[in-house]
Formats: structure tokens, C-alpha cells, sequence
């Protein structure tokens, strides 16, 4: 059988590592840890308190989940992010960015002068998470312009329209649709017509401030959502896109047509009820550019006009 001198090795030799833990946040021991591709030397840390080497957000965060644990007894399970800079008395060698660990947190069943104590194992979870990062801006982006897709556009509009709700916030939409990309496929080629799509996103991107949202939401269907903007602001700016879009579109022409842009403009209004009401205002204000014979901006009306 293992011999208790045979434990400690076993312990010290622990990829992960595992602290054992005060309520009040004191590392009363290390064990493991010995992966070094992934964890800084920490038995410096041993008899130092969190708050003493913690920044004092991150400290009360770290100090929480201990009593979270213990509280509940159950086992608890929080990813954080962590970089020897957060961290006083770290060596500098080990992983030089910051790390994203999967803390596992279990109350012991003993006490260490006077106090509770927790298990905290960290495991670093950098690649998943990097990972994780990478798979939700791909579930979010169109893959031919880059811009983001409807999924994303829906989850955007649905949280702008409660701000615009809650707290009287303008914002707006635009709505556009180019104008003749058929006849440019039909005659020039498909790959013509994918870089007409991406000379207008481009046009798009090049134009939006910060927190503007651009979105390609069918094929040849875009909306732009435009955050604290009211309707004034929102129609200068659709005037704006429409008049560089022309310019940058000139060049796409098949018999006898030129691509372009027709454009619908809404601002969210408590009588759209959700940001779908709102959507389909500037999708009936698009319709109607097209019907004056597109390559316009049109306004759309609310309830009351
Ligand atoms: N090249 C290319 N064409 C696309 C893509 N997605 C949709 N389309 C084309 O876009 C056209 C959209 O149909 P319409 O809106 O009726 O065509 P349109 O010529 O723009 O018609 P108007 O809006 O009335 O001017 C169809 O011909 C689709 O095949 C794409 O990713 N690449």
C-alpha cells in the first residue's frame, strides 16, 4: 500500500495545481502545480493572504467563491482569468499572458487554526477558451463579408430595444437591399456578385462608428443597427451610406443597370413593441424605395403618421 511519505510525493507531483484555502483567504498549502508549461511557481504564495497579493476586485471575487463553497458544501465550479501581473510575489518565468483557469472549489471537512478550509484545485483552460472565443465569433460572422450575421443582429436588436425601452435610449435601423444584383450575376457571374456584396460591406465598415452594429441578415439583405441615434441623426447617416455605397457601386454594371442601394430607415418607438416591429418598419419603408424605383432612402412612418 501507499505509505504517507509515498502520498506527498504523489501530491507533489500533481499537474494541477491544488491550494488549500482559508475562509479568509489565507494559501495555507500548495500541492502539484508541476506542469510548467501552464502554472507559475506558486509556493511563494504559501502563508500569504489572497488580499495582501490579489487586486482587491479580483481578491473579493476570489474571497466569495471560498465562502460560496463553503456555505454550501457542494462542489463549486468558477473560470476566471489570471496573469502573474494580478498576482504579487509570482516569479516572471511560466506563461507570460494572462491564464484562464477552471477553479474546482470543495470544502474540507477539518478545520486549520480555528478557521474553515477549501480544496481549490485551478486547472488552466487558456486553449478551450480560446477556442470557445474563436467558435462564437464564427457562430456570429457571415463567412463572405465578415460582418455579422442574423443570428447575432437578432440577439443585438432584442437587447437594444429593451434599453430603448427602459431608459427612453434613441436608437435606429437601417435596412438596405442592393438593387440589381441579379442582372449582375446573371450576367457577369456569381463572383461578381459576391465582391459587389463585398465592396458594400466594406463601405459599411468603413463608416460605422464603435458600437454601430452592421449585419448581413440574408443575401442580399443588410441592416445596420445605429445605438443613441434618433431619427435625424439616423436619415444623415443613410443619406451618408447611400452616397458612398452609389460612388463605390458604379463600377458594377450589366446591361444597362448599375448596382446600388435601396434604403429603409425606422427609429425604435414603444408602439413597435419589440425590435421586430421596428424591423418590419424599415422593411416596409425599403419596399417602398424599391417601388419609387430604388437606388433611395426612404423614412418609415410610425404608428402615429
Ligand atoms: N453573388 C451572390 N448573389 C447572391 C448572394 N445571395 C443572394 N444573391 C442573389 O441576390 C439576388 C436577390 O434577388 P433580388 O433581390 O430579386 O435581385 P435584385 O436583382 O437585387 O432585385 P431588386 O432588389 O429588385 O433590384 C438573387 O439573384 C440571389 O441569387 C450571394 O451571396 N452572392
Amino acid at each position: 500500500m501507499i505509505n504517507l511519505e509515498q502520498m506527498a510525493l504523489i501530491l507533489k507531483a500533481l499537474p494541477d495545481p491544488a491550494f488549500i484555502l482559508s475562509r479568509s483567504g489565507k494559501y495555507l498549502a500548495l500541492f502539484g502545480g508541476r506542469d510548467a508549461r501552464y502554472y507559475h511557481d506558486g509556493s511563494g504564495l504559501v502563508g500569504c493572504y489572497i488580499a495582501d497579493l490579489i487586486k482587491p476586485d479580483k481578491a473579493r471575487w476570489f474571497l466569495d467563491q471560498i465562502a460560496l463553497a463553503l456555505d454550501s458544501g457542494q462542489l463549486l465550479i468558477a473560470e476566471y482569468e489570471l496573469s502573474n501581473r494580478d498576482v504579487k510575489d509570482l516569479p516572471d518565468d511560466g506563461p507570460q499572458q494572462p491564464i484562464w483557469f477552471e477553479g474546482r472549489v470543495q470544502a474540507l471537512d477539518f478545520q486549520v487554526s480555528g478557521e474553515d478550509v477549501v480544496l481549490w484545485v485551478a486547472s488552466n483552460i487558456s486553449a478551450r477558451h480560446e477556442l470557445e472565443l474563436q467558435l462564437k465569433a464564427l457562430s456570429d460572422t457571415d463567412q463572405l463579408t465578415g460582418l455579422f450575421n442574423r443570428r447575432k443582429l437578432e440577439y443585438e436588436l432584442a437587447s437594444h430595444y429593451e434599453l430603448s425601452a427602459r431608459y427612453a435610449v434613441l436608437n435606429s435601423i437601417l435596412m438596405f437591399d442592393l438593387d440589381n444584383l441579379k442582372i449582375i450575376n446573371d450576367n457577369l457571374g456569381h463572383q461578381v456578385g459576391d465582391e459587389l456584396i463585398q465592396v458594400v460591406a466594406a463601405v459599411c465598415r468603413s463608416e460605422l462608428r464603435q458600437n454601430d452594429i452592421a449585419c448581413r441578415f440574408g443575401g442580399d439583405e443588410f441592416v445596420i443597427v445605429l445605438p443613441n441615434t434618433g431619427p435625424e441623426q439616423a436619415l444623415q447617416f443613410a443619406c451618408r451610406l447611400h452616397q458612398l455605397l452609389q460612388t463605390a457601386l458604379s463600377r458594377f454594371v450589366a446591361a444597362g443597370s448599375v448596382a446600388s442601394v435601396s434604403i429603409g430607415v425606422a427609429s425604435m418607438v414603444p408602439e413597435d413593441g419589440s425590435f421586430s416591429g421596428t424591423l418590419q418598419r424599415a422593411d416596409r419603408a425599403l419596399y417602398q424605395a424599391k417601388k419609387l424605383g430604388k437606388n433611395q432612402v426612404i423614412e418609415a412612418l410610425t404608428g402615429g403618421r
